[in-house]
């Protein structure tokens, strides 16, 4: 086309013309020399031509492209969506299920290898793709919809296009990065990869979109019911990240807890999220927080995971200690969450202390205030429950956990006789005696479940040598003694800071709380112990404590305003300040 302009120019504004040349040998090779600018002329004038025919080509054809635009706008449907979409790995899950994208040669390298890097990959979407050979017919059914191949092809970038309810999708996958300042006052400069896809139909066809994202949204579902789902943080605390994590999600029978915890628990999570009108109708915010608590490795994590697992629910993992999160980040973060979902902050004690300095100016960090304005935050979200977990309850500010904010606490204490029985059945089926003798052997209320699955899985099928060596498993238990001694953490549970033969029940209740405060008892031990026990007394008092008005609520806040709670003798301080309230 361009050609053809140039040609009807030139032959507008005339061809350069050339003088022939004859050589009239009488007057030696060169009869008349031409000057300099004679011989430029015609040269500066095609250049001229060219640049002139370049430059007019280039506006038509960007006028005629905008044109065309125009009009495709009006008569096409366009949909992009973006890789910051959270249906966005779903999406592309989606598209490799559909037959014609399948059989394209136009395709990119997609692994779940831990270094996503060595195969040009966006590492911050290292998704997998369903194996389709491996599923039976019906895909959106198949058992093994999770499926994943550690290496496997996705679209590649520029165009395709594939049929789905009756009309043609054209499609075009393309990829960008941009140099960002992450933070203002940083010199650190980030690439950020973005990736996007926009989907055409010829036609007005809204509603055939909302159809076919319908599906991907229902496939989303089924996928987070069969594999467990789980979000985390993306390194700049800025958006959530699906994390491939491929494996079946845990029931509740998995966890073995106190006698009928596990129901009340689910039933509890089960009964919340069938209340929404009734909390519509109440005007109180759809939201329900839980307090785990107690000694390391007693289940807190793996209840939190079983729930999700029977809820079909994904899990938002939020990281308070990550120093790239601000107040303004948790906030944006709570939003964006799937809804529904569970939020996990774990060990919610720590997020306080041991904090690296950051820069001034640098408006980095959650601070105490702004953790507590975004729990109430959630409220304005839809069904949203919200779980903490810690090892040391007694360094939590009150106005953390009151009522309202936490629904309902459990004490996750550490393995007594009958889960002892319960777990060693769980590795030994069928060896209900050896299960019985075992549990007799170990000592009630001592040892985490943690470290007796340890034992157990020492001796993998061999049931009568692990009862055998139950000795190995008391040496275990000395030695974590020692260390949780010698580390000087007090990981002692409730329970262990009463007298020893109080039994503590679980916390499942408000009310149980309340039974909790009555049995506990002061340790005649030593003076020290009886100290921890008033104190820990005093905060599960404090629990309870309803800030009844707003100007409260500001005073509570204007406390913790004032200094961050640093370590466990300031939050000492802060929580007698609280209690004056
Ligand atoms: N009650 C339990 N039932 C079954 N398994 C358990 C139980 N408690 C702990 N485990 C096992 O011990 C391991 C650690 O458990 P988990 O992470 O849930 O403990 P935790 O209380 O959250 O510990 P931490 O406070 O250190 O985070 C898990 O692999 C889990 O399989």
């Amino acid at each position: 086309m361009i050609t053809i302009f140039l040609a009807l120019l030139v032959s507008v504004v005339g061809e350069p013309t050339y003088e022939e040349t004859s050589i009239d040998p009488s007057q030696g090779i060169f009869p008349h020399e031409k000057s300099a600018l004679e011989t430029m002329l015609p040269i500066i004038k095609t250049g001229v031509i060219f640049a002139l025919g370049g430059y007019l080509s280039a506006y038509v054809t960007r006028k005629v492209r905008e044109k065309w635009d125009q009009l495709r706008r009006k008569f096409v449907t366009r949909v992009i969506v973006k890789s910051k979409n959270l249906i966005y790995p779903t999406l592309i899950e989606w598209l490799s299920l559909q037959p014609e994208l399948q059989n394209t040669n136009n395709i990119r390298l997609i692994t779940n290898l831990v270094n996503e890097n060595d195969f040009f990959l966006n590492e911050q979407n290292p998704y997998s793709i369903v194996n389709k050979s491996e599923l039976g017919d019906n895909l959106y059914d198949s058992e093994d919809l999770g499926k994943l191949e550690r290496v496997t092809f996705a679209l590649g970038d520029g165009n395709h296009s594939f049929h789905w309810g009756g009309k043609k999708i054209k499609l075009h996958y393309s990829r960008s990065s941009e140099t960002t300042q992450r933070r203002q006052n940083s010199r650190r400069v980030e690439q950020i990869q973005h990736e996007r896809i926009q989907f055409e139909v010829w036609g007005e066809h809204k509603d055939f979109f909302k159809k076919m994202f319908q599906e991907v949204a229902n496939l989303q579902e089924k996928m987070e019911q069969q594999s467990s789902t789980i979000y985390l943080m993306d390194q700049y605390a800025d958006t959530w990240e699906k994390e491939n994590t491929n494996t079946k999600p845990i029931k509740m029978d998995f966890v073995i807890l106190k006698d009928g915890q596990s129901e009340k628990l689910l039933k509890d999570c089960r009964d919340f999220l069938e209340r929404k009108e009734t909390y519509e109708n109440l005007g109180i915010p759809f939201r329900r927080g839980y307090l785990f608590y107690g000694y390391p490795g007693c289940g807190k994590t793996t209840t939190v995971r079983a729930l999700a697992g029977e809820l079909g629910l994904p899990i938002c993992i939020m990281s308070l200690s990550n120093n790239e999160l601000n107040d303004d980040g948790l906030c944006t973060l709570l939003k964006r969450a799937p809804r529904p979902c569970i939020i996990l902050f774990e060990d919610i004690d720590s997020c306080f202390v041991q904090r690296k300095p950051t820069k001034e100016g640098e408006n980095k960090r959650v601070t105490f205030s702004g953790l507590l304005n975004a729990l109430d935050g959630i409220g304005s979200q839809e069904g949203r429950m919200f779980f903490m977990t810690t090892n040391h309850v007694e360094r939590l500010s009150p106005a953390l956990v009151r009522a309202g904010r936490v629904d309902l606490k459990v004490e996750f204490n550490k393995a007594n006789r009958d889960q002892v029985e319960r777990l060693f059945l769980k590795f030994f089926q069928g060896h209900p005696k050896l299960a019985k003798q075992f549990a007799e052997k170990i000592p009630e209320d001592k040892m985490s479940m943690a470290l007796i699955q340890q034992h157990f899985m020492n001796y993998f099928e061999k049931p009568g040598k692990c009862l055998e060596n139950y000795n190995e498993l008391l040496l275990e238990l000395e030695k974590a003694e020692q260390i949780d001694k010698n580390a000087g953490i007090d990981t002692k549970s409730l329970k262990d800071k009463t007298n020893s033969t109080t039994s503590v029940t679980t916390t499942i209740s408000k009310d149980a709380v309340n039974n909790n405060n009555s049995n506990i008892h002061k340790n005649e031990n030593s003076e020290k112990n009886n100290k921890e026990i008033e104190k820990t007394k005093e905060n599960f008092n404090k629990m309870e404590i309803e800030i009844e008005n707003e100007k409260e609520i500001e005073n509570t806040k204007e406390i913790e305003n004032e200094k961050e709670i640093e370590n466990p003798k300031e939050i000492k301080n802060t929580m007698t300040k609280n209690k004056q309230i």
